[in-house]
């Protein structure tokens, strides 16, 4: 079955409103008549998101996304920003279990879990991120790891939410680092996941994307995103510049 290719770029702690502003307008640009062919998103800073939306335009060929949302609708909070918050300022998208808020910041699948259910009660499309760390890896359980990030993450969904969000598979060793997995690794992942979807969701689960995150750069991106389960890329580092996060985009369109 034919995905289409989903390329988003997560900016994390980068830009400020006025850069904001200034790199969609380059990718806009830079991107006329690609993104009818491929599905692009971009996640700025929280501060950035409604000057992006407005910016990008209602409709328009590059969607806005979110980095982290927290599962309560409103409340004593302090810091943190709800799904129907982020509805308002026009997101599309969100993601959720980054490795780095994983890491860094706590987040747990149960956490996990509940962001993604928030987030389509919102009517917001998640972007759930997984992947093993070098020492999992090494040990031998990518697989394993990964499947308990996808089981726990999509716990008490039904088929039909399932269909509704995407999955981004980010090595950690690969994020940042420059070191790519090989297509052969992603592919490997990337299958084994839309298996585990399969039994989550039955035949909904060819129509998931599952993106691959990781040091992609314009160099490797096209042949990644060439692998039957490889349905495009969440890209870090190199969405910070409009030339080459619009080469990323390219990539995806055989
Ligand atoms: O974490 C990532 C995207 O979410 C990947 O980051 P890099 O592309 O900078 O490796």
């Amino acid at each position: 079955m034919a995905r289409k290719k989903f390329v988003c770029g997560n900016w994390k702690m980068h830009k400020t409103v006025a850069e904001s502003v200034a790199l969609v307008k380059e990718l806009k640009a830079a991107l006329v008549g690609v993104a009818g062919e491929v599905q692009v998103a971009v996640a700025p800073p929280f501060t950035a998101l409604k000057p992006v939306a407005d910016a990008l335009g209602h409709g328009g060929p590059i969607e806005l996304a979110a980095q982290d949302v927290h599962f309560e609708k409103q409340g004593a909070f302090t810091g943190e920003v709800s799904a129907p918050m982020l509805a308002d300022v026009c997101c599309g998208h969100c993601l959720v279990g980054h490795s780095e808020r994983r890491q860094l910041f706590g987040e747990t699948d149960e956490s996990v879990n509940k962001k993604v259910k928030a987030l389509l009660a919102a009517g917001i499309l998640p972007i759930v991120c997984v992947g093993e760390t070098l020492a999992q890896r090494e040990a031998g359980e990518t697989l394993a790891m990964v499947g308990r990030q996808v089981r726990g993450g999509l716990a008490g969904l039904s088929a039909e939410q399932i269909g509704r969000l995407t999955v981004a598979y980010e090595p950690v060793w690969a994020i940042g680092t420059g070191k790519t997995a090989t297509t052969a690794q992603a592919q490997e992942v990337h299958a084994a996941i839309r298996g585990l979807l399969r039994e989550l969701a039955g035949g909904v689960a060819d129509s998931v994307r599952i993106q691959y995150g990781g040091s992609v750069k314009p160099e490797n991106a096209a042949e990644l995103m060439s692998q039957p389960d490889v349905d495009g890329a969440l890209v870090g580092g190199a969405s910070l510049k409009a030339d080459d996060f619009s080469k990323i985009v390219k990539g995806a369109i055989r």
